[in-house]
């Protein structure tokens, strides 16, 4: 789609298998992601489009299988190991303090990269006062690019959902991450937040430089901005490759596209 560069592999997933009881949530998926790459995962409902997210950032250890980020292979990870490794991730279900302001819910991003310590925090004396200014400033740029300056104070809880979104993308880019995982970042949205939230993740993706993978419902965003898509049905991966490639899949279009609302 577009003429930006697509680097080497940086997340490699390999043969990955898992379970819920009875339920077999994904079946042997590999597929992998290049640096810079906007990577969509699509797929009906439970597919194990979640799931394989979970996977990916350490909240679910797969039965079988290997995923591979930056080189470094791994089979158990907890979340925060991933995090610590370069990987934010957005939920379906927001995952924001509703009561606390814009500001600090972005800030709640900066929490791993904070070093001194807590009693330091609490004086904001010295190194930790230092700390304090860089980390509120590295907050205010993301408020800036996600152009939600003047809800700064607002508690999120009060803020429209798209704006919540936002707000949940901004806490995920505080990490800094080398990769974002953005689990169906338009969800219950309108046509123009919609719109805006494909411009803000676009802009993530070429200001920043960050690698994304995303789940998404919604076609027409996944087909606009998506470098590569995998498909997953019942857990099966049936589809992998350019958005025009899988669009004309038949298995794809038997699967889901043909269903699609
Ligand atoms: N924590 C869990 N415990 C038991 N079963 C689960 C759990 N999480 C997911 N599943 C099951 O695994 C399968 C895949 O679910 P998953 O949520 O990954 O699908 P999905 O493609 O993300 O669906 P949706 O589009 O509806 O969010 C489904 O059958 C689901 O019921």
């Amino acid at each position: 789609m577009t003429s930006k560069k697509i680097g080497d592999v940086l997340l490699d997933v390999k043969n990955i298998s898992l379970r819920f009881g009875g339920v077999q949530a994904l079946t042997d998926i590999s597929f992998d992601v290049r640096e810079h790459e906007i990577r969509a995962i699509i797929g009906p409902n439970g597919a194990g489009k979640s799931s394989m997210l979970n996977c990916i950032n350490g909240v679910y250890t797969p039965r079988e299988g290997t995923i591979t980020f930056c080189g470094k292979t791994f089979s158990h990870m907890n979340p925060r190991q991933v995090a610590e490794m370069g990987v934010a991730r957005t939920f379906q279900n927001l995952a924001l303090f509703k009561g606390m302001s814009v500001i600090d819910n972005i800030m709640t991003g900066r929490n791993l990269k904070i070093k001194s310590n807590l009693l330091l925090q609490a004086l904001r004396w010295g190194p930790a006062g230092r700390e304090e200014i860089a980390h509120r400033a590295a907050v205010e740029r993301i408020i800036d690019f996600l152009e939600i300056q003047a809800y700064r104070k607002i508690p999120v809880g009060q803020l429209p959902y798209g704006l919540q979104k936002r707000v949940d993308l901004g806490r995920a880019l505080a990490m800094g991450p080398r990769m974002l995982l953005l689990d169906e970042p338009m969800a219950g949205m309108n046509v123009e937040e919609k719109q805006d939230m494909c411009r803000f993740i676009l802009d993530v993706n070429d200001e920043f430089g960050t690698t994304i993978v995303l789940i998404e419902h919604d076609m027409g965003v996944v087909m606009d901005i998506s470098d590569r898509v995998v498909v997953l049905d019942y857990g099966k991966k049936i589809g992998d490759g350019a958005p025009d490639e899988v669009q004309h899949s038949e298995e794809v279009i038997r699967a889901y596209l043909g269903t699609a609302a």
